[in-house]
């Protein structure tokens, strides 16, 4: 389970009170999820999440607020924090940074069809083109430098051939670091996995967990979808399924020529990052009741993207 902070149910009616939507009917704790305690919620007038953050960049908890707000101010299905009649957003509760947000319909989709793959690049054309005028800043708390950094703690934990593709991997970050920072950006979600986006049928209706979006490459946000919603089981990208996701994301926002020769690159850059921040939660949450996602298939999916026969569609 993934539930770090429990709640009794007198609790929780103290802490919802405020909000006014309802007496507490019933709630229920979110087995999924690695990094935060989620909760349904039953109120009197509807479904509600509510997320305690465990850990991460809290200083950052504005920038999330702000841009989930913008987000869903034009529109977008995205957990906006829900404010008490006084305007408080952000709470606290056993200590804890809280938010209370709208239950988004839907389901998880284990395996993606093209259409739902075309649907996660219409969302990212989306996000980008709303926020790449004025992007709310936030560098990454697990960007280049901090890879770098992990990398060289991590390896030695690393088999010899393990090591060695980690190694490269970061070599090549070092010397194409000033043509990747220099990448046409916006506000990214980068962690948009399938564990991250709602569906009802081939409909993308929510997407949920932003506590990685930061300002960064547009690139960098493709990468990461690709790897995570076109992959074959041994790492491989399929094909059909990339070609659906970029096509949608070109139809609303053209690749750029640098955009096409840095793709290989970034989806191993992505690649790198998951593989990282998944060692050190299995270093971190060893041994304990807490869901720890497989390591080995990032370093799979690296060792698959040395060779990338994939190319971005470009507008003639
Ligand atoms: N607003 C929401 N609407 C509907 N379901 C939600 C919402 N927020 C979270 N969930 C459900 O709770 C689960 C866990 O949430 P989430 O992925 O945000 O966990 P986390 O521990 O914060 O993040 P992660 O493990 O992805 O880093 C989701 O998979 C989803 O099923
Ligand atoms: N999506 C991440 C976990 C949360 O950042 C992963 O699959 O490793």
């Amino acid at each position: 389970m993934s539930v770090f902070t429990p709640l009794t149910k007198a609790q929780l009616e103290d802490f919802l009170s405020p909000y006014r939507l309802g007496a507490l009917h019933d709630f229920q704790e979110i087995q999924a999820g690695t990094e935060n305690s989620n909760f349904f919620i039953h109120l009197g007038n509807g479904q509600y999440v509510l997320t305690l953050i465990e850990r991460g960049p809290l200083q950052d908890l504005p920038f999330f607020i702000e841009l989930l707000e913008r987000l869903h101010a034009a529109g977008f299905a995205v957990p906006y924090a829900i404010t008490t009649p006084s305007g408080e957003a952000l709470r606290t509760l056993k200590g804890k940074p809280a938010l209370l947000q709208p239950c988004l319909p839907g389901r998880h989709v284990d395996n993606p069809s093209a259409a739902h793959c075309a649907e996660v690049g219409r969302w990212l054309a989306g996000l980008h083109l709303l926020t790449r005028q004025a992007p709310l800043i936030r560098k990454s708390d697990r960007g280049l430098d901090w890879m770098q950094a992990q990398g060289k703690a991590l390896s030695p934990d690393l088999s010899a051939d393990e090591a060695a593709l980690l190694h490269a991997a970061l070599a090549e970050i070092q010397s194409k670091q000033e043509q990747i920072r220099a990448l046409p950006s916006a506000n990214l979600h980068a962690d948009l996995f399938r564990d991250n986006v709602m569906f009802e049928g081939e409909h993308l209706s929510g997407v949920i967990d932003f506590y990685n979006a930061c300002s960064g490459p547009m690139l960098y946000d493709l990468a990461i979808a690709l790897n995570d919603w076109c992959s074959q089981a041994g790492g491989a990208l399929d094909l059909a399924r990339a070609r659906a996701l970029l096509d949608a994301y070109a139809a609303k926002r053209p690749f750029s020529q640098a955009e096409a020769t840095l793709l290989p690159c970034l989806l191993r850059i992505a690649a790198v990052r998951f593989w990282l921040s998944r060692l050190l939660a299995a270093r971190a949450f060893a041994g304990q009741d807490v869901l720890i996602k497989d390591p080995h298939e990032y370093a799979r999916l690296l060792s698959a993207r040395q060779q990338v026969l994939l190319t971005l569609p470009l507008a003639l």
